[in-house]
């Protein structure tokens, strides 16, 4: 040390400086060193790539996918995630070398948090395949049929909810959709009556219906993937190791988000820990919903502690509802701006009278509602980007990327891709006919808004078997008008999953036959 101070010819603190830099330069660079040869925009050194994040948004990598092709480097803060914008790229990621990455990588905002952490998303390896295989019969067609009642008596609440909005009042229906997501979720995760979309519920009322709701949405709304985020989310982008840390710290110091986040994260879990406390007293174990077949089994399956029960309820309720009330207020949202569209639909719902819909009409009599949810989500993604961590050295588009790099398939960059989707800005539900050329030409992985492979979503057919009663169910009685108060065009908010800013306003016009 002597010889190095004297070499040098400096103080220590000087010499400590120095080595502390070049650490940290170390720290910084090291993790593009390893992924070097991908090809990426210029770095800009700490932030990498987030400011870009944060002007556009996830349309951010359509851009970039047309300027560095396939798979590209994006920096977020130090960490580099390799992007892949390809149809066949994802379906090796996902499906042909699964094994290679069967986990997701972590997710910078929800880094530290045991709440975000001890779910089915983020579980890794066997924990993950016995978790999935314990629950995943719930979410098949066979049990999911006996939903339709109780999910038709939720959507009928909502709808009487709009029977009584006068034609010159704006009612903001995504907040009416995530009523009723959550609702859905109540029923098949928790086996619960939330009664929200009633708004006379016997268990939530009156004002806890809106704290409900108020603490659910800024539950979604709180974990920024761009720099907006709470200051140890901010942080954390730049430099992981001090988030944990700092998340702890901060959430005792009031008035920082992170301490709003926590209390609003405590007074979730109560409500939760309620709900999971009436499941476990449950005498009758023949009862069909997530949290009681979990309930069920912690005794033979040692990997459902109390903090992962918690954990996989908190993800259920999030990851659920947010998600298919975005996809549902945005199907309305571009209905109503396309007249041709709403005319088409209005008709094949007319079409089928208004008998009861079953399971299997659902599965055959309404196609262009099918088409009306597709190309909604092709539209616009609730969740544009998923996340791998490679569990080996492998090979990818031509790289090789080494153990524990994160590749992330941007499943929005196809699905607006012209080679795949003509005038991808044009909204027309049609080229989703499988009877239409456009259909039959596009690679089968081109539009995949719930994943592929093992670990596509869960809750897949739940949410389609939900968005299209729903449309049906709404349709048959109401069509829709923006109202002037919203803005244009629309503007988002991008967290886990991507959300509006000022919600989907809109003017009911109640249809001629009522
Ligand atoms: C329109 C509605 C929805 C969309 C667009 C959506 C989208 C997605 C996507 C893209 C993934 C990641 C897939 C991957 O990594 O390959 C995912 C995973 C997941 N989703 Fe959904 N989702 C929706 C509704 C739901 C619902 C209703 C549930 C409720 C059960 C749910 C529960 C989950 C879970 C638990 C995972 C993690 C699965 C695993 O790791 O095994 N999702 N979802």
């Amino acid at each position: 040390m002597m010889m190095m101070m004297m070499m040098f010819g400096c103080a220590p603190w000087i010499l400590t400086l120095l080595i502390l830099l070049f650490g940290l330069v170390l720290y910084l660079y090291i993790p593009y060193w390893k992924v070097r040869r991908v090809p990426g925009p210029p770095l800009i050194p700490i932030v990498g790539h987030l400011p870009l994040l944060l002007k556009h948004g996830p349309d951010v990598f359509n851009a970039l996918a047309k300027e560095y092709g396939p798979i590209f480097r994006f920096h977020m803060g130090r960490q580099p995630l390799i992007i892949i914008a390809d149809p066949e790229l994802c379906r090796e990621v996902c499906i042909k070398k699964f094994k290679d990455m069967p986990n997701r990588s972590n997710i910078p905002p929800a880094s530290g948090s045991p709440l975000h952490e001890k779910n089915l998303f983020l579980s890794r390896d066997s924990r993950w395949s016995t978790m999935r295989n314990t629950i995943v019969a719930l979410y098949q067609p066979s049990h999911l049929s006996h939903l339709i009642p109780i999910m038709q008596s939720f959507i009928d609440s909502t709808t009487r909810n709009l029977t009584t909005t006068k034609e010159e009042e704006d009612i903001t229906f995504s907040k009416l959709s995530l009523m009723l997501a959550i609702d859905v979720l109540g029923q098949a995760a928790f086996g619960v009556d939330f009664g929200l979309s009633k708004g006379d519920s016997k268990s939530i009322k009156g004002d806890e219906v809106s704290r409900f709701i108020d603490a659910h949405i800024y539950s979604t709304q709180c974990l920024k993937m761009d720099m907006s985020g709470s200051l140890s989310i901010q942080l954390g982008l730049l430099f992981p190791f001090l988030q944990t840390p700092l998340r702890k710290f901060l959430r005792w110091i009031p008035w920082t988000t992170d301490h709003r986040m926590r209390s609003n994260e405590k007074k979730l879990c109560e409500r939760l820990a309620q709900l999971i406390a009436i499941r476990a007293s449950d005498k009758d174990h023949s009862s069909l919903n997530m949290l009681s077949v979990v309930l069920n089994v912690r005794d033979s399956k040692d990997i459902f502690t109390p903090d992962y029960v918690m954990g996989l309820a908190y993800e259920h309720l999030l990851a659920g509802s947010a998600t298919t009330s975005f996809t549902l207020s945005m199907a309305i949202y571009l209905v109503s701006k396309h007249p041709e569209v709403e005319e088409k639909l209005v008709r094949e719902i007319d079409g089928f009278g208004d008998h009861n819909v079953t399971a299997d009409d659902l599965q055959s009599k309404f196609p262009f509602v099918d088409q009306v949810i597709k190309e909604t989500m092709r539209f616009r993604s609730v969740s544009p980007l998923v996340a791998r961590e490679t569990n080996k050295e492998v090979e990818i588009g031509g790289y090789i990327l080494p153990k524990g790099t994160w590749v992330w398939p941007a499943l929005g960059v196809p699905a607006k891709d012209p080679k795949h989707f003509p005038e991808p800005h044009l909204f027309r539900p049609e080229r989703f006919d499988p009877e239409c050329e456009e259909q039959k030409r596009r690679h089968p992985y081109a539009h995949i808004p719930f994943g592929i492979g093992p670990r596509a979503c869960l809750g897949q057919k739940l949410a389609l078997q939900e968005l299209k009663l729903s449309l049906i169910s709404i349709y048959r009685r109401f069509i829709f008008r923006h109202s002037d108060s919203m803005e244009d065009p629309l503007e988002f908010e991008y967290g886990l999953v991507v959300d509006f800013k000022h919600g989907i306003k809109l003017r009911v016009i109640k249809r001629d036959n009522q």
